[in-house]
């Protein structure tokens, strides 16, 4: 038993000792008999928290947490023999590692035992016990609950210090991981698999059945380790979905055409085959670029900030905001026709505008405020404390500045580009995603309209 359960075991008999008959009858009586509604009252307080109304669903609660709470109270009231008590102390714990495991705070938990304590006393109130017997019961209902939230704390604690532990412990192992070896790698076992089936296609024979992508060292090392490197899910959804077409539809399809003699067939079906097997070597190199990136914390080609932290400002500065009551405002800064540059002058001209546009969003920005690069030619600037009207100028200072400003390419030539401008501004919504569609619709509405213009989210209603 560890140091924290053989106190809490010794304090747990100690309040057995000193409990006297009558009041461990009362109390045993209480949990047999109102356990329903001692449970409902634990709930109650506990799902008026919205946090809490999210992870535990009212018919989660009816069907199974409702009835082992019943449980937990006629058990908690009830036990009085003190061999019992490391088990109880048992018990307690699991609790607390059921909560760390599926992250329902012991905020939330006590707050739930503060009101059951409350009722326990109103039912106290309403038997024909006297004032003295009613608060002596009480008390010891309440030194009770008190011993079994402690057992929970330390578990919960413990559990909750562990998984962060292994967490941090796991990511930096991936992340220390290094990602050109490991491209490599990859690169080297899918294109290992592609000629293993080119070799069986060719000498297909009845019993010749071609290893699946999914169990190939590719495609075990995409299924179980490539979301540990935090890499970016929708390339490696795209991966999966391709194996999946590859192994469940192509595969079976093409050993049956090739040992049915219906070679062309055959043939046809490998050829898909190899074109989803291209994807995949697309998706996997785009995958590993991410993750480079997102190493280093900056995107590559402009050092902004990647876009990965904005989950992280846009909470902050939504936290911030609500407290202070100061808005901050979001601009969502899009190239105009950004195709036709790259089609016109050719890519490394276009990624040359992207830096140019970086250093002038960087610039103009403020030095509390943050500057991302949110997709290909999409920016992000969080104006921190910034209310909509002032959000509407800075963005038109650098709409403006961008159409003043020409991109200088070599030989001396020019590239003018203007930019569209979403503007949105912090309105009390919880949700940071939010705050960006609003802007995305913004937006969209400056392309509509006709490109190189700023757009707020909140128009003024034409009076
Ligand atoms: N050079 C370069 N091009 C990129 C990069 N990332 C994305 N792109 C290109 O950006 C272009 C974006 O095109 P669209 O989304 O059609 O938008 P657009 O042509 O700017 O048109 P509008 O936004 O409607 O004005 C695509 O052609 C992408 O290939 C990059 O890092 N470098």
């Amino acid at each position: 038993m560890t140091a924290p359960d053989a106190v809490l075991v010794q304090l747990w008999a100690q309040h057995i000792a000193q409990t006297d008959a009558p009041i461990r009858q009362a109390l045993t009586a209480l949990g047999q008999h109102h356990s329903a509604q001692l449970a409902d009252a634990f709930y109650r307080a506990m799902l008026a928290d919205p946090q809490a109304g999210a992870l535990l669903t009212h018919d989660d609660v009816n069907t199974r947490l409702h009835s082992s709470m019943q449980r937990w109270i006629t058990q908690t009231l009830g036990s009085w023999d003190t061999a019992q008590v490391p088990a109880l102390v048992a018990l307690q714990r699991h609790i607390g590692q059921v909560h760390a495991r599926i992250n329902v705070g012991m905020e939330l938990v006590v707050r739930g035992a503060r009101q059951l304590k409350h009722d326990i006393v109103q039912t106290l109130l309403r038997t024909d016990m006297d004032t003295a017997q009613v608060l002596r019961t009480a008390m010891a209902a309440h030194e009770l609950i008190d011993l079994a939230l402690e057992a929970m704390t330390i578990q919960y604690k413990e559990s909750r210090d562990l998984a962060t532990r292994t967490d941090e412990a796991y990511r930096s192992l991936a992340s220390s991981v290094n990602m050109s070896l490991e491209r490599e790698r990859q690169r080297t076992a899918l294109l290992d698999w592609q000629s293993q089936f080119l070799q069986k296609v060719m000498m297909m024979h009845p019993d010749d059945e071609v290893t699946r992508l999914g169990q190939s060292s590719f495609g075990l090392w995409v299924q179980h380790k490539a979301n540990a490197f935090n890499g970016s899910s929708d390339e490696r959804e795209s991966i999966l979905s391709a194996m999946r077409r590859i192994d469940a539809d192509l595969l079976p399809r093409c050993e049956d055409e090739l040992t049915g003699q219906t070679d062309e067939l055959g043939r046809q079906t490998a050829r898909h085959v190899l074109t989803e097997v291209q994807q995949i070597r697309y998706f996997t190199d785009s995958m590993f670029e991410h993750l480079v990136d997102m190493e280093s914390g900056r995107d590559a080609l402009t050092q902004l900030l990647n876009r990965r932290y904005l989950p992280a400002v846009l909470g902050r500065e939504l936290e911030l905001s609500r407290r202070s009551g100061h808005p901050f405002s979001l601009m969502l800064v899009d190239v105009d026709h950004f195709k036709h540059i790259n089609d016109h002058y050719g890519h490394s001209c276009g990624d040359r505008a992207l830096q140019h546009l970086a250093a002038l969003l960087s610039n103009t920005a403020r030095s509390g405020d943050f500057v991302f690069r949110f997709g290909g030619e999409e920016f992000i600037i969080v104006s921190v404390e910034m209310p909509a009207l002032q959000a509407l100028h800075e963005a038109e200072k650098i709409r403006k500045a961008v159409e003043n400003d020409p991109v200088l390419l070599p030989e001396g030539r020019q590239l003018h580009m203007t930019v569209s401008i979403g503007v949105a501004t912090y309105d009390g919504h919880p949700d940071y995603q939010h705050l960006i569609e609003q802007a995305d619709q913004a937006l969209y509405a400056a392309k509509s309209e006709g490109r190189n213009r700023v757009v707020p989210s909140q128009r003024p209603q034409p009076t």
